[in-house]
């Protein structure tokens, strides 16, 4: 099967990793990216490391462009995708948007947390939210949709999100927790998408890391959703100096009924049965904590699992590369599963080894 494809905002930071990954894909050919600015440029100009891997030329964006793809991954700032999706959907394309413009069921609180009125309100029931571990039926209904003839839309996760909730889903599917959830979760500079502003400016980024968006930032709501938690998320990122990873430490209350009782042998039991099936996901063994050079270029997940010194906290952190699984990797894995491909297609490339 050849899956014809094109890839909006190529040239960022998460479209040129989408550009790597699917170079090397048996089933998704990459026939468009487009970029406005640099219109004209080979992608390997731009970036010598694919130099004999791709002979793709940037294009203008806009849906002409796209015509005859089957699939259209968006890697676009939040706002610039809702702007394009009806129109791709309408085309019979089925769409992976890789911002936040689908991923919050609630139009209300799209409205709160991004400042702006989303303008396909309509649209947000049929995006299947894109963490194929954590919402595998959703996916499973794009899928059938495709198959039945409609255009996909699927809502990849954020990049915080998907460590964090990862990291946290199973010990609260299994009830074990009760209370505020704290998350203080580490980002490499990547993270904020290509453009250098004087946050992310080397002279300032390097040697030096900070808390941004305390008690603000726009991915509480969205951990907020997938675990089911309203109200009950402190989230605090960070901007570390680091290229690539998310390092995301999740504080879990366990209930009076677990706090004391239940060991850590069995939680981390609990996680491994829970992830049995997910290729991705890794539950490392007790005493071993992740760190993000282990994930790096790969999909992977890496959690690792303790509890406090008093024993009625589970602490839970989670490792992933924030262009791979928390962007690119993710979106192709959900491709893979609408398309009806085995999920880790394209993706089994193991971490940078150092
Ligand atoms: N970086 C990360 O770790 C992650 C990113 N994401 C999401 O992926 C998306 C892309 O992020 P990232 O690659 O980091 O961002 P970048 O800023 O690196 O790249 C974004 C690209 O989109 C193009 N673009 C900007 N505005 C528009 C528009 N109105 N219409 C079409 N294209 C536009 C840009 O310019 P040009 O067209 O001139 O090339 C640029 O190439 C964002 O929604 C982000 O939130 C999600 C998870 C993690
Ligand atoms: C380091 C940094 O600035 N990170 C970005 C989040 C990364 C991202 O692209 O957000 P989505 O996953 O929602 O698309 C931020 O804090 O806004």
């Amino acid at each position: 099967m050849t899956i014809k494809t094109g890839i909006v905002g190529a040239a960022g930071f998460a479209g040129i990793e989408l550009v790597r990954l699917l170079g090397e894909h048996p089933s998704f050919e990459v026939g468009v990216v487009t970029s406005d600015s640099l219109a004209g440029t080979p992608v390997s100009d731009l970036y010598p490391a694919l130099d004999g891997h791709t002979d793709l030329v940037f294009e203008k964006h806009g849906v002409d462009a796209l015509e005859g793809c089957d699939a259209v991954f968006l890697a676009v700032p939040h706002t610039a995708a809702m702007s394009q999706v009806p129109a791709l959907l309408e085309a019979g394309i089925s769409v992976f948007d890789l911002s936040a413009d689908y991923r919050l069921k609630d139009a209300a609180v799209y409205k709160r947390w991004y400042a702006t009125e989303h303008t396909s309100p309509e649209l947000l029931e049929k995006a299947a939210f894109g963490l194929p571990e954590l919402f595998a039926s959703e996916l499973a209904r794009a899928a059938a949709e495709r198959e039945a003839g409609a255009a996909a839309l699927v809502a990849c996760a954020g990049c915080y999100p998907t460590a964090t909730s990862l990291a946290a889903y199973p010990a609260i599917h299994a009830g074990l927790v009760d209370g505020t959830v704290i998350v203080d979760a580490v980002s490499g500079v990547t993270g904020a998408g290509k453009k250098a502003t004087e946050r992310t400016h080397f002279c300032f980024a390097n040697e030096s890391i900070e808390a941004y968006g305390v008690g603000t930032h726009r991915h509480t709501p969205e951990i907020e959703q997938i675990l089911g938690l309203e109200g009950k998320v402190v989230f605090t990122p960070h901007l570390a100096p680091l290229n690539r990873g998310i390092l995301s430490t999740v504080y879990l209350p366990l209930s009076a009924e677990h706090a004391g009782e239940t060991s850590l042998e069995a939680i981390r039991d609990l996680y491994t049965e829970f992830y049995a099936e997910d290729a991705f996901v890794r539950v490392l063994p007790l005493g071993t904590m992740p760190k993000t050079g282990s994930v790096a270029g790969s999909n992977a997940c890496h959690i690792g699992l303790a509890l406090s010194a008093a024993g009625d906290m589970l602490i839970a952190v989670g490792a992933i590369d924030n262009l791979c699984k928390g962007a690119a990797g993710q979106a192709v894995q959900c491709a893979n599963i609408v398309f009806g491909l085995p999920e880790t297609t394209g993706l089994t490339a193991p971490a940078l080894p150092v």
